[in-house]
This record gives structure tokens, sequence and C-alpha cells, in this order.
């Protein structure tokens, strides 16, 4: 309806060209140009858009129009205490202290005063100032292009000294094509029109003659940004729903952990290199953290000779094990040790049964910040607990969560964790990037299960999430996703 509506304003003035404005005396601004894109996407009209420039007076600028400018506001001062010069130094009674030098500067460029031993000495206190002039007729016509050359620099220095800024203004003009033309040559029949089809349209029949308007999905629409989650968290309630889908249950543990859980139950040698400053952040306070006596006993065994209630199953790591260095606190490397806890925590009745738990969380590693590392990023981590679970089930389980996640080429290799025997890494395939990894995996050693009581086989697995959640959102450097740049959160 609008857009018939607008044609038969052209019918009717029997103009075949008009802007934006004169338009608008017959319909209201905001569908003008809505209509218009309608009407020329077929071919009915053409938008022509004339960039030009326009002045518009800073706050600044519409001071000056109303006390004159720094250099009248001195004029005014004299004229008012019948003076007709002034020393400097008292300037800083009636301007504000940085106007004066442009306004000194500007009194002697426009030849209005001379300065003569540190006075101000004005030639005549009623002169015309074409600066002050230009400002207000550019209050009244901001378009540029109707100011000549001499102006133009005058603007230009208006602009300089801060009471103007230019920008571009956008004029369109609607004109009638060939065929709109032909169109408006016939009476144009305005008929009622349904943009929405109400309750009462349908049960009173109104649905039945009057028109109802089909949508145009392809108008241009003004952008909105609505509200949405951070793409960290949107991702993380991703994956959360992939591995809850896969029928994991979600687990939290401790971001301050102990060595213990962090590294001792995880047959990781107390000496292991993983441990040093540059890996890992040691804490201050609290200096030390608990640890399940009966259990570090058990570690501390499987730790210096292999020993499990004073049976060999292993060769152990051959070392005098500190219970000291057990109970220091760190800021957890990571989720591991939550999964291990979760298998301490089990009873006995538990043990019996199968068990699928994730962990997603941060994790803090000493590293230097780089495009690719942060000193704190996040993990997630999984296990399966189950009789006859095999190495097999684990590589499938990892390529079924991969593929949901969106990864569909994705490759393993053999790898190497103190915790896990045999270990894999999991690489996925990304166009234009190659092969990337992203996961460590393995099954967890006799040593790592033995103390806790655990019979059944269980895999586990632990992937790069900061890094995941980089390649699904296209950035190529890890700090852009904490650095919350509003432009690439609204678009992202
Ligand atoms: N924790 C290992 C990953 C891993 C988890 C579970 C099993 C094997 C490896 C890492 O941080 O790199």
């Amino acid at each position: 309806m609008d857009e018939k509506k607008l044609l038969k304003v052209f019918q009717e003035t029997q103009k075949e060209i008009m802007d934006v404005d004169e338009l608008s005396q017959y319909m209201e601004k905001e569908k003008i140009m809505r209509t218009a894109l309608w009407l020329s996407g077929k071919k009915l009209v053409d938008i022509i858009e004339n960039k030009e420039s326009i002045a518009v007076l800073t706050e600044e600028g519409n001071r000056v129009l109303e006390k004159g400018l720094p250099e009248r506001r001195i004029a005014k001062y004299l004229k008012e205490n019948n003076l007709n010069s002034i020393p400097i130094k008292d300037l800083k009674n009636i301007l504000d202290k940085d106007e004066i030098n442009a306004a000194l500067g500007n009194l002697k460029k426009k030849g209005i005063a001379k300065i003569e031993k540190g006075n101000i000495v004005f030639e005549t206190l009623d002169y015309e100032d074409e600066e002050e002039i230009l400002l207000a007729k550019i209050k009244e016509n901001p378009h540029l292009n109707s100011y000549n050359e001499k102006e133009r620099k005058i603007i230009e220095n208006l602009k300089k000294r801060g009471f103007l800024k230019i920008d571009e203004e956008v004029e369109r003009k609607i004109k009638l094509t060939e065929k709109g033309k032909e169109y408006i040559k016939n009476p144009i029949e305005i008929k009622e029109e349904i943009t929405q089809l109400t309750r009462e349209d349908i049960i009173g029949g109104r649905w039945r003659e009057a028109y109802i308007r089909p949508y145009d999905v392809k108008i241009p629409v003004e952008e909105v940004y609505p509200a949405k989650m951070h793409p960290l968290t949107r991702i993380i309630k991703e994956i959360k729903e992939v591995l809850i889908s896969m029928g994991f249950k979600e687990i939290k543990s401790p971001i301050v952990e102990t060595e213990f859980w962090n590294f001792d139950v995880l047959f990781e040698p107390q000496d292991h290199p993983a441990r040093e400053m540059q890996d890992t952040f040691f804490l201050k306070y609290p200096t030390e953290g608990d640890v399940p006596e009966d259990l570090l006993r058990k570690v501390k065994d499987i730790h210096e000779d292999g020993t499990i209630n004073g049976l060999k199953i292993s060769e152990g790591w051959k070392y005098k094990f500190d219970e000291n260095v057990s109970k220091r606190t760190v800021l957890r490397t990571h989720t591991t040790a939550s999964s291990i806890r979760y298998l301490a925590s089990l009873s006995d009745e538990e043990k019996e049964k199968p068990h699928k738990v994730f962990c997603i969380g941060r994790v803090f590693r000493n590293e230097a910040i780089d495009y690719k590392h942060l000193p704190e990023f996040y993990q997630c981590e999984g296990i399966i607990m189950d009789d006859n679970v095999t190495f097999d089930n684990l590589i499938g389980i990892l390529k079924e969560f991969l593929n949901r996640l969106g990864f569909e080429k994705v490759r393993f290799r053999p790898a190497y964790f103190p915790f896990t025997e045999p270990s894999l890494e999991a690489e996925v395939y990304l166009e234009g990037k190659g092969w990337l990894e992203l996961l460590g995996a393995g099954m967890f050693r006799p040593e790592v299960l033995e103390p806790l009581g655990i019979k059944k086989p269980v895999l586990a697995w632990g992937i790069g999430f900061s890094r995941l959640a980089m390649l699904k959102l296209g950035l190529t450097d890890i700090r852009d996703l904490h650095k919350n740049d509003l432009d690439w959160l609204k678009r992202v």
C-alpha cells in the first residue's frame, strides 16, 4: 500500500524526481526509503544518492555564535568599560586560560589590534569579523558546496579553532524510471491492506476482502544487536550440551589445588619438569592444603617403589617421595585434577557402577603471553569408567565428540602423559590451517587407579578449550578472547 501511495504522489504532483524532504510532506519519513527500496527492486524508481559535506557547529561554535569569538569578548569588555587597551595579563579576567593565546594571535592576524609593551591596543572596537559572520551563515545553511573559495578557507580555520566539524550527509532523491512513468499513467487504486493478521480479521472475514501483504525479507533494515552471551560462555554452553547429550555428568573442583591432587595422584614424579617454576604457579597463601593421609601413603609407595599394599605392580619412580611437597598449594595446571578427585571420592558401592563425567574450567600455567599462550586458559576434561572400555572406545568417543563440535577430519597419534598408558593426541583439520593439535587422552595407568581402589579401566581426555574456542570463532590471537572489544562482541 505504501508503494502505491508513493507512486500516487508522483502521479498527483506530476514530478519525475523528488527528494526525501519533499516526499515527507505526503508520507511518514521513516517509510519513504523502505518503500523506495521496494519500488527500486521492482524497477519502478531509481534511488539517486548524493554525498555532500556539511559543516556542523560544535558546542563551542554555538557558544561563539551567542557570545562572540574570544577576540570579540575582549572588545566588548573594553567598550563597556570605555577603554581601548588592556594589559595582556588581565585577559585572564575575561577569557578562559586556553582561549587567550588564540585570541591574541587572531587579533593580530585580523589587524584588529596591536600589541604594545604588554598591552593590547585596539584600532577600533566596532569591527566586522568574517569568522563570526560565516559561523552564523553556516548555522542557517550547512552545505559546504554553497560557499566560495574564500569562505571555505575561513571555514577551514573555524574548524581548526574547534568551532565546526565537517560531516558527510547523504542526500537521496527518488526518480521514476521509464517503467514507473508507464505505471502511473493508469489510475492507482489503493486497497485496504493487512500487514498483521489479527484474530478479529479472521473471525470477522476482513481477510477475505483486504489485501494481505506478503513479507519481503530482502528489504534492507538497520542492523540491530540484541543482547547476547559472551562467545566464550556460548561455546562452553555448547560443549556442555554436546557432552550431556553423550551421557556425561558435569563435575567441578577447586582452582586452588594441592600438588597432591594436581600431580602426585596422577603419578607425576615430584621432580618432574612440569612442576618447575616456569609452568606452575605456586601459592604463598595458603601455603599448605589438606591431603588424605591414607591415600597419601599409598601414593608415596607407588612413587617410590611401585608397590600397593606391599604388592609390587610397577617399577615406580625410584626416588624419595616428600610428603611436604604434596601439601604445597598451586593453581591447578589441568582439569585432570578434577577427574582424579572424582574417582577418589567414589564409595565402594559407586566403584561398582559405570561413570561418565566431565569438567570445564580455568587452569593456570606460568607462560609468557603471546598470540597463542595465556597464563590462564580453559580446559575441558572427561573420563569414562566402565568394565571392558578400551583404547578403541576412547578413539571412537573422541571422534564422535570432535565431530559433534564441528570438526569433520580428525586424526590421532601416540603421545606421552605420566598418568595414562597408552596415550594419544588428537588433531583436527582446518581448511587453510592444516592439522592442529587439540587434545590429549589415554587410559589411566594402574599406578593411578590402584591406590584409589578402582578396578575398572578409565578412559580420560583433556581438551585445550581456549584453543578450540579460537578455532570456532576464527581468531588468530588468543588474547582477543578476553579483550571484550565491543565491536567484535556485537558481531560475533
Ligand atoms: N591433562 C593433560 C591432558 C590429558 C588429560 C587426560 C588424559 C590425558 C591427557 C594436559 O593438560 O595436557
